[in-house]
């Protein structure tokens, strides 16, 4: 590869606006993400995490600005351009539903079978490889009855990098996970980044853990973006939002109560009677 397609960056929005039909969740968007960068993206609840992830991956388009991944309008993607951009990425759901039926090793070996034709003895190595990257190796034949949630949340993540992604995308990676497995888990999304010379975005509410391994930080709220830089310069912020959601404090510009819309008043009126 040469050095410029190297430092050309893996995702860009800019100006972007992104929502469902007519409602608009987030607008003047523009960010970018660099290879061998872990960059967080954080903001409350219903702020428009989740659709950021969607419109990364190209489930939704944008309602204005443009999305280039790996150097592509995925906008504009279709069919076998779509695919082939998405086979470049690795993307790690909440809940990252694992096939009951198969074993560990059948559930990381899957991707491979379905996607490549790689020999069965390459399969071998490759699964085993990643599942000794979560630390799991050991336990390729278990069931998945057989292993813990937290275990389970690893098994989901090898099978995520299997196709060893340029791109990896963590939706929540750290939602109910107890103090240990929270601070693995954040070692672990860090040292794979740095194996695989990837880039890795996540999703996330958590201070403390995301802030401890990303490079970059983007907080959304309002609508907007509201802050980005490093988690040393969003630490010094004096930013009211910034403050209240690294602070974690009650009172401040987030609103506790989903905004009323027009879409709700007619529903309540429809509800009770009225029209
Ligand atoms: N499929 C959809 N259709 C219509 N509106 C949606 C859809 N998905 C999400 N929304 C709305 O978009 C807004 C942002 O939701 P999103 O899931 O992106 O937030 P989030 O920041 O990920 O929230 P959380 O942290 O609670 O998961 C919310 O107001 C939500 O109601």
């Amino acid at each position: 590869m040469n050095s410029d397609l190297a430092s050309e960056p893996i995702v860009t929005f800019t100006d972007v606006a992104l929502g469902y039909g007519d409602f608009t969740v987030l607008q003047g968007i523009s960010l970018e993400v660099a290879r061998g960068q872990v960059v967080a993206m954080m903001g409350g609840s219903g702020s428009g995490k989740t659709t950021l992830l969607r419109a990364a991956t190209g489930q939704i388009a944008s309602q204005r600005g443009t999305i280039r991944v790996f150097g592509s309008d995925i906008g504009q993607a279709r069919g076998e351009k779509l695919r082939e951009l998405r086979q470049r990425m690795g993307v790690l759901f909440q809940q990252g539903a694992l096939f009951t039926d198969l074993n560990v090793f059948e559930n990381v070996a899957f991707p491979l079978r379905e996607h490549t034709r790689v020999s069965e003895g390459q399969i071998t190595e490759r699964v085993l490889d990643k599942l000794d990257a979560v630390g799991l190796r050991a336990a390729a034949h278990l069931k998945i009855s057989e292993i813990s949630g937290g275990m389970a949340r690893r098994v989901a993540l090898a099978r995520a990098i299997v196709l060893e992604p340029e791109l990896i995308l963590y939706d929540e990676p750290f939602a109910g996970l107890d103090p240990i497995s929270l601070g693995i888990t954040a070692q672990l999304i860090r040292n794979l980044t740095d194996r695989l010379k990837c880039a890795s975005i996540l999703i996330t509410h958590d201070v403390a853990e995301s802030f401890a391994i990303a490079d970059h930080v983007y907080m959304v709220g309002q609508g907007r973006l509201i802050a980005s830089g490093t988690p040393q310069s969003l630490s010094d912020s004096q930013d009211a939002y910034v403050r209240q959601f690294l602070d974690g404090a009650p009172d401040g510009p987030i609103a506790f109560n989903y905004p009323t819309s027009p879409a709700f008043t007619k529903w309540l009126d429809q509800h009770t009677g009225r029209s």
